[in-house]
């Protein structure tokens, strides 16, 4: 078998490596994603919460819907497949998900539902574990911008950082030609921290817009990116990437694809005002928080909520 291409266009970032923060910057800055090594995230949770994962999706539909949570904007419980649409997307992606936010009860986005027990104990301690490794990571990002190491950790502290569950059944032959698993679209958040899937797909946009790259992670890597608003806090000197998740070729649409993306999110009331940073654009960007950043993208891509 042929190794995957994918490697080739990303970095390979050591968290604890001492060059972690010149490395996470010269790949954001680059590629915008990269596959992060020595991140302190077991195989052991990544494997318990597929496994819980795996059996909250293979119930039938109207089961699933039980944990449906009006009024949140899918931040918590379940979405059925065609309850999220990316900006400019001719149709709703392929997927179904399920979304954890912070382990607080008191978080502002409202307590987390849980379907059973079972899958509480197998997700709390990979979005505990991504929480950490999120934070490291903006760590990271700080230093390398030349602010204070706790400069965006400190916003991060009581956010609505989410963990996403994602099941991508195999593609329906009654899907409409233009629906894809997951269309072209730039994350919202910070940070995203991407545990490997469960089969290929993921795709990024070449930085001259001119390819798509395939990316997949290694056994033990975690894919990660920055999204639209830590691109807007620092007046673009760190972009966003714009990425997808396409359908298989051949026999690999009879398969499903399982997923869990940790979106790491600042608190709601953090100012995402363009810092005065070396190489910025301002004018660019936006003044607003982080709160209505969030409620605005989120109602465009979910129209029917
Ligand atoms: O499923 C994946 O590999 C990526 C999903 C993704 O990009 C997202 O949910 O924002
Ligand atoms: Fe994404």
């Amino acid at each position: 078998m042929s190794e995957p291409v994918a490697e080739e266009h990303v970095s390979t970032v050591r968290l604890r490596g001492a060059d972690a923060p010149a490395a996470i910057g010269a790949a954001l800055r680059d590629a915008g994603f990269f596959n992060l090594v020595e991140h302190g995230v077991s195989d052991d949770l990544i494997r318990d919460a597929y496994a819980a994962a795996e059996s909250f999706f293979a119930q039938p539909e109207e089961e699933k819907r039980r944990f449906v949570a009006p009024g949140a904007l899918g931040q918590r419980g379940y979405t059925a497949t065609g309850g999220e649409r990316a900006a400019g997307a001719a149709a709703a992606d392929l997927k179904e998900f399920f979304q954890v936010g912070p382990l607080e009860d008191d978080s502002p986005g409202g307590p987390n539902i849980w379907p059973k027990d079972s899958f509480r104990d197998a997700i709390e301690p990979l979005y505990a574990a991504l929480r950490d490794a999120a934070s490291k990571v903006a760590s990271a990002v700080s230093v390398h911008l030349g602010l204070d190491p706790q400069f965006l950790p400190d916003r991060i502290v009581g956010g609505e950082s989410i963990l996403r569950l994602i099941h991508y059944p195999p593609v329906p032959d009654d899907a409409p030609p233009a629906a894809t698993r997951a269309a072209a679209h730039a994350d919202i958040n910070f940070l995203t921290l991407l545990v490997g899937a469960t089969a290929a797909g993921l795709e990024i946009r070449s930085r001259d817009d001119s390819r798509w790259l395939p990316v997949v992670a290694q056994p033990g890597q975690i894919v990660a990116d920055s999204g639209d608003m830590l691109q807007n806090l620092t007046g673009g000197v760190i972009r966003s990437t714009v990425h997808r998740v396409v359908n298989p070729p051949g026999e690999g649409a009879r398969q499903a694809r399982l997923s869990m993306p940790f979106f790491c999110h600042p608190r709601p009331d953090v100012d995402l005002t363009p810092l005065d940073l070396s190489g910025a654009r301002p004018d660019k960007y936006r003044s607003l928080t982080a709160g209505e950043f969030l409620h605005e993208r989120l109602t465009a891509i979910r129209p029917d909520d």
